[in-house]
């Protein structure tokens, strides 16, 4: 017994947290909200009284007509707020939806390390919460759940409302017929949410479906330049088709097994027709009576019906407790933009001493043992096979993993000791999936030292890395936004991205970022670009460290140091013309990538 009362309190407080989400949109449409619901909660009890005085009209010597028009005005209100509920309640919804979503993203961005990001438990409570999800016809999400919680408030209030009404006349019946109502919905409404329990279970079903419709824009020219698009609509309609099968096959045996709640509805019916009537018949009841008496059980049945809300906010509360286990892992992280301003200081010495690393979840290591030092001032290229680790070292050296093994050190401290914002403020990074901002230009180059923004200084680091917003490619100069979606926008070709994204990191130099990652810098970059890169950009930036990750030998063979990776260790280490007297695995790729322009030369 305690256990079903803690029960039930649980699952009031969390009706009423549903309810305090609407607190997340804006007041007006949620107070328009409330009052719209007050006025459909009170419209069919009350019609049921003006039809009443309809017929006490209708049977006085002179009929009166303001009891129609009365009843005329309340069905039209009961209509008109029909439809405006539906329209608010999906403003109200969305507004709620939109913060909920803007929430777990700063949930997702709050940890320091990135590590959260692969993990599925993470990624389905975030998708949970955050996304709408479609099933039995129609989308729910946590704002449709807080606004179908609202509906069956005001409908249960209705209810109540008509049974006090009805009770005045038959006291046992109308306590009989909430009772029964009240329980059938109970019985159907468990049976529904069984159903969508279980079919909310199948959210790794859905992560199909998301990533190929996903795909169709992210790879549209290469679906169209290998004609995928058959095999892509196929595996789309047969991803949906699984993720849908399990929907009728169990709504089945459910709509089967309600069969005797129909059966005890027809017999509250009869008794909700029966005994006004035989009243009626005796004479104890007048007719005007009778016909309150009939339209005040039919609103109070009107709780037994099963809208679509039942299903949104069984789904709701999923995506709310998704959200709590959320905000218990997350919430207390460092809140997201509190990133300190890079502070000038000088570059640092890092070490990587004796490091070993296993991605979450994988069952090899990436690193094991790895060794290196990288000294103030100089630049290191890494170098590697594909898969050899250079990324990887990179995003251990930014604090986005910890080492499994061993440690790195800046300066002699630990690095897992030092706080990650002021230790990341002194990295500028171009990633080899750099972001493209959907911004200005200047926002695009400026962004790396956010709350800094000095034109000049964003000129002068385009030209630094080949580019000029005198170009045309830039009809608007630095205002142009780089973003062809949305209006007035325009795309750049990946090359001019490449030197967008070099200049961010360029303009992070200036602003005191003094060490400073490039990942595959020039893969876009034209051959005379190419050439021109090592000169133009790791030669402007002297006094800085530089890594240097690249697979085009031509691109780091003027590094002070090169560092070849292999089996999760430093395998070379030495200048270019060290690791070529060498005759390693530097020297053969080098020849590899020299051999076909010597021989076409010779
Ligand atoms: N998020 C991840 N989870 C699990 N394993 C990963 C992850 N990212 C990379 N790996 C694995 O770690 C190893 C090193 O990958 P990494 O991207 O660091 O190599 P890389 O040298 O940068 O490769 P490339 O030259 O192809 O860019 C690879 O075996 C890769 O499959």
């Amino acid at each position: 017994m305690p256990q079903a009362g803690k029960a039930v309190r649980s699952l009031i407080v969390e009706r009423i947290r549903l309810l305090r989400l609407l607190g997340r949109s804006s007041s007006g449409a949620t107070l328009g909200l409330c009052a719209v619901h007050l006025l459909a909660a009170v419209t069919p009890p009350l019609t049921a009284y003006a039809a009443s005085l309809v017929v006490e009209a209708m049977n006085a010597p002179r009929p009166a007509l303001v009891p129609c028009v009365v009843l005329g005005v309340l069905l039209l209100v009961g209509e008109i707020s029909d439809q405006g509920r539906e329209g608010l309640a999906h403003v109200v919804a969305m507004r709620v939806e939109a913060s909920v979503r803007s929430a777990v993203r700063r949930l997702a961005l709050a940890p320091d390390g990135i590590g959260h990001l692969e993990n599925s438990d993470f990624a389905d409570d975030a998708m949970r919460s955050a996304d709408r999800d479609s099933a039995l016809g129609r989308s729910r999400s946590l704002g449709s759940a807080a606004t179908g919680q609202l509906t069956i408030m005001f409908r249960v209030l209705s209810a109540l409302a008509s049974t006090a009404l009805l009770a005045a006349y038959f006291p046992v019946l109308a306590v009989a017929l909430l009772v029964v109502a009240l329980f059938i919905r109970s019985v159907i409404r468990r049976q529904w949410t069984a159903l969508a329990k279980s079919l909310d279970a199948r959210a790794q079903d859905q992560r199909m479906v998301y990533y190929l419709s996903e795909l169709a824009v992210r790879g549209a020219a290469e679906i169209r330049v290998f004609g995928l698009g058959d095999w892509l609509a196929g595996r789309f309609r047969g991803a949906a088709f699984a993720s849908a099968a399990p929907t009728w096959r169990r709504m089945w045996p459910v709509l089967r097994r309600q069969w005797w709640t129909v059966l005890v509805l027809a017999v509250c019916a009869v008794a909700a027709l029966a005994v006004p009537a035989s009243a009626a018949l005796a004479g104890t009841l007048p007719a005007d009576r009778l016909v309150a008496c009939l339209l005040l059980a039919v609103s109070l049945f009107a709780i037994t019906a099963m809208g679509q809300e039942a299903f949104d906010i069984e789904y709701g509360l999923h995506a709310m407790r998704a959200l709590d286990r959320l905000t218990d892992r997350f919430g207390t992280a460092a809140a997201v933009g509190v990133v300190p301003r890079p502070t000038g200081s000088a570059p640092p010495l890092i070490r990587f001493e004796n490091v070993g690393f296993t991605y979450p979840g994988a069952d090899r290591p990436v690193f094991a043992g790895l060794t290196l030092t990288l000294r103030p001032g100089e630049t290191v290229a890494l170098v590697g096979e594909n898969g050899a680790g250079k990324t990887t070292l990179v995003k251990l050296l930014c604090g986005l993993y910890r080492p499994t093994v061993g440690r790195i050190t800046v300066d002699g401290q630990d690095l897992a000791t030092m706080d990650p914002h002021a230790w990341r403020a002194r990295i500028g990074v171009l990633f080899q999936d750099f972001i493209r901002y959907p911004s200005t230009l200047r926002d695009n180059i400026a962004l790396s030292a956010p709350g800094q923004q000095d034109d000049d200084a964003v000129r002068a680091a385009l030209r630094a890395a080949g580019g000029d917003d005198r170009d045309p490619a830039f009809p608007a100069g630095l205002d142009t936004r780089l973003w062809a979606e949305g209006a007035d926008g325009v795309d750049l070709s990946g090359g001019q991205w490449q030197q967008v994204a070099i200049a961010r990191l360029l303009y992070a130099r200036q602003a005191g970022r003094h060490l400073l990652v490039l990942d595959e810098p020039t893969a876009h970059l034209d051959m005379s670009a190419e050439a021109d890169f090592y000169r133009r950009v790791i030669r402007s930036v002297s006094g800085t460290t530089a890594i240097l990750v690249s697979h085009r030998l031509s691109t780091v063979r003027h590094a002070d140091r090169i560092v070849l990776l292999r089996d999760g260790q430093v395998a070379e280490r030495g200048t270019h013309s060290e690791l070529l007297t060498l005759d390693g695995g530097y020297a053969r790729f080098f020849r590899l990538q020299a051999e076909p322009f010597q021989e076409e030369h010779r």
